[in-house]
């Protein structure tokens, strides 16, 4: 009898991570009904990291009202996982890029405060550990919209509260953390990092993000000096260097104001994943890995899911096989990182919409075909 491990981030705009396991096993089990299967759905931190922690611990997905990064309502969502005392809160999602459309992008006024809101609510639940996973963020506001959420004020030299957006803080005088809430001092705040920018200056999240988020050069330089400015403030008040720390320039500087004034740890989000799903333990029972993710290409070996599986099965000498939805450039990358093989599930010319309607069949399609290869080869 074999054992597999169903292993994949989500497919964007198509599956879940669980959903992607679901088909991958379903496929493994028509070519192999004999087969033991787990399905472990991953996530790398970003985008769908509350969402397959809540499923491999048990958990559930809760909705708040929260605001998006244009101050508007809107329902969003955040995790509670099984363990009833960890909440899982996505910068993405009531901070996103994705909430905007082309012409709303705007990082000089988009606010993080919607984050801050989810932190609220999860404190609200009895959360006692609050991971956020960091990423995919339209805002470059330093977290100045989460520490307004959660009761500090920032202010200008006369003492008026600054408006929403980064470009404020340019005005910055103080941050008055006197009203913070006081919850705070007796919960685990985790940062899911994506990157590792700091906050300012050329590799900092105004130069290296701000374009995405619709940034012109020229706001650019007047986001990246509004930054310096709240690492000033933020950095006298608190006495440490702010502007320097690694990964303060996370999701347009809302790591900073993490690391700084909610003393978070910072964890690469796949390795966080791996640790909250007993991936290791998995992978040791199995005899095969699949992995998978909506796409794959070279860069996938910086820090993305099938990378982290794939270093984690190899800890066990175990074979890796990846399925994606689209395959880029340089793909031969992956083998030295341990992923055996990578498959591709589009049956043929179709276009995106048809693609992303049938990933689930043909993520089934892909996996029980490898398996009979597998069967074959044994
Ligand atoms: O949100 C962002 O700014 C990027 O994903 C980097 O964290």
């Amino acid at each position: 009898m074999t054992r597999y491990v169903c292993a994949p981030d989500s497919f964007k705009e198509s599956l879940t991570a669980n959903e992607a396991a679901q088909a991958m096993a379903q496929g493994i089990r028509q070519a192999d009904p004999d087969a033991e299967i787990r399905m472990v759905p991953m996530a790398d931190g970003g985008e769908g990291t509350a969402q397959a922690l809540a499923d491999a611990t048990g958990g559930t997905m809760r909705r708040t009202i929260a605001h998006d990064p244009l101050g508007r309502p809107i329902a969003a969502r955040y995790a509670m996982l099984g363990d009833g005392t960890t909440a899982v809160v996505e910068t993405a999602e009531a901070s996103g890029l994705a909430l905007l459309a082309p012409d709303e992008r705007n990082p000089k006024i988009a606010t993080s405060y919607g984050t801050g809101e989810l932190i609220r609510a999860a404190l609200d639940s009895g959360a006692t550990t609050v991971i956020v996973g960091l990423g995919g963020s339209a805002t470059n506001d330093a977290g100045a919209g989460i520490l307004k959420a959660l009761g500090a004020r920032l202010l200008d030299a006369d003492g008026h509260d600054l408006a929403p957006g980064g470009a404020a803080l340019a005005e910055l005088e103080t941050i008055d953390t006197s009203g913070l809430d006081e919850r705070l001092n007796g919960v685990e705040i985790i940062a899911a990092c994506d990157v590792t920018n700091p906050l300012t200056g050329p590799n900092g999240a105004s130069a290296v993000f701000g374009p995405q988020k619709g940034a012109s050069a020229s706001d650019v330089a007047l986001l990246d000096r509004a930054l310096t400015r709240f690492a000033e403030i933020a950095g006298r008040q608190l006495n440490m260097d702010v502007a320097a720390l690694p990964g303060g320039g996370a999701a347009g500087g809302i790591g900073a104001a993490l690391l700084a004034f909610l003393h978070a740890e910072f964890k690469p989000g796949i390795d966080l994943v791996i640790d909250r799903t007993g991936l290791d333990e998995a992978a040791q029972w199995a005899d095969v890995v699949f992995t998978g993710e909506g796409s794959i290409d070279f860069q996938t070996k910086f820090g993305k899911t099938p990378a982290g599986v794939a270093a984690v099965a190899k800890r066990h000498g175990k074979p890796v096989i990846a399925i994606a939805g689209h395959i880029g450039d340089g793909i031969g990358e992956l083998h030295e990182i341990g992923i055996d093989a990578v498959f591709g599930i589009a049956p043929g010319a179709a276009g995106l919409d048809e693609l992303l309607r049938a990933a689930a069949a043909n993520v089934t399609r892909t996996a029980e075909q490898v398996t009979r290869l597998l069967n074959i080869a044994r």
